[in-house]
């Protein structure tokens, strides 16, 4: 299995590269950034993100017939989000679509593969950065090749902590981000940063430059290659109220270690979203 998983490995790093120059030759034809939405009116997407996806799901079923797809834009034209035992791509094929449509310059190619319900490994393509984040369970995390550690920082008044502010701008919701923030903030802590996409901030956390990043509305897609990437540079996840991660709750804490995200939980107004599996939280 080892050699066969790398192979598969070797394949989401290709495919991602490929995907990353489809979007950087996007970024200079206004027409490839001509925005639609989803579930709401800042909930953006292109015909690039549809076109990326495609390119990447085509590709894997030539090479692995058998694999099954969770991908962004599959799901929102109707496919279903199932996590099965079977090896299952999650892909995000723009994660940063808002950044890609106003040429903000964080935008990533996201790839986790997942077997037995657990991610294998995860690959995310900062492809303005040209930087390209690797991890594969058990063998380190990787950018550009380099090894990956995060912070040992155990002070959160001394960390700087990423966030967003996602796309639900229901009133409820918007001030319960604002009532997190406002505690973070108080802590207080060194900063609050946000890339502008979730995966481009687990990568962050991967790389030592933030210590956490917390958010509730993220998808699985967003988040599923960033968690092998946080886990493998030494860090934790964590659910936003203290317990396990669950990838389909669209609620993660990554962080440098425990005590950073367990203090950083203390301070979260957390809510339920709509699962991405459909399950009642
Ligand atoms: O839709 P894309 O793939 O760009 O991903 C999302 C980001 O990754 C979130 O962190 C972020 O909060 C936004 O919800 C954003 O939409
Ligand atoms: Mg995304
Ligand atoms: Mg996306």
């Amino acid at each position: 299995m080892d050699d066969v998983l790398q192979n598969i490995m070797d394949h989401a790093v290709a495919v991602a590269r490929e995907a990353g120059q489809v979007v950087r030759e996007a970024l200079c034809d206004e027409k490839q950034r001509d925005v639609m939405t989803k579930s709401s009116t800042v909930d953006l997407v292109t015909q690039t993100d549809q076109r990326v996806e495609h390119l990447i799901i085509q590709s894997v079923k030539k090479k692995f017939p058998t694999h099954r797809f969770i991908g962004e834009e599959s799901v929102a034209a109707g496919e279903a989000c199932v996590l099965t035992d079977d090896p299952t791509w999650i892909i995000d094929p723009i994660d940063g679509t808002t950044n890609f449509v106003h040429s903000f310059p964080f935008v990533a190619v996201s790839i986790g593969f997942s077997v037995d319900k657990k991610i294998q490994f995860g690959v995310v393509y900062s492809c303005l950065e040209d930087k390209m984040f690797t991890a594969r369970r058990g063998k380190g995390a990787f950018c550009n090749g380099e090894p990956l550690q995060v912070s040992d920082q155990e002070d959160v008044r001394r960390s700087i902590i990423a966030t967003e502010f996602g796309s639900n701008r229901e009133t409820e919701t918007v001030e319960k981000i604002f009532s997190s923030l406002r505690n973070i903030l108080n802590i207080p802590v060194h900063g609050v940063r946000g890339a502008g996409t979730a995966a481009v901030n687990m990568c962050l956390v991967a790389s030592g430059c933030v210590e956490a990043y917390y958010e509730v509305g993220v998808h699985v897609w967003d988040v599923a290659a960033g968690s092998v990437i946080v886990e493998e540079a030494g860090g934790v996840l964590m659910d936003v109220e203290g317990g396990p991660v669950d990838l389909m709750s669209r609620r993660i804490v990554a962080a440098n270690n425990g005590t950073v995200a367990h203090r950083i939980v203390k301070e979260i107004d957390a809510f339920s979203p709509t699962r991405d599996d459909g399950r009642d939280q």
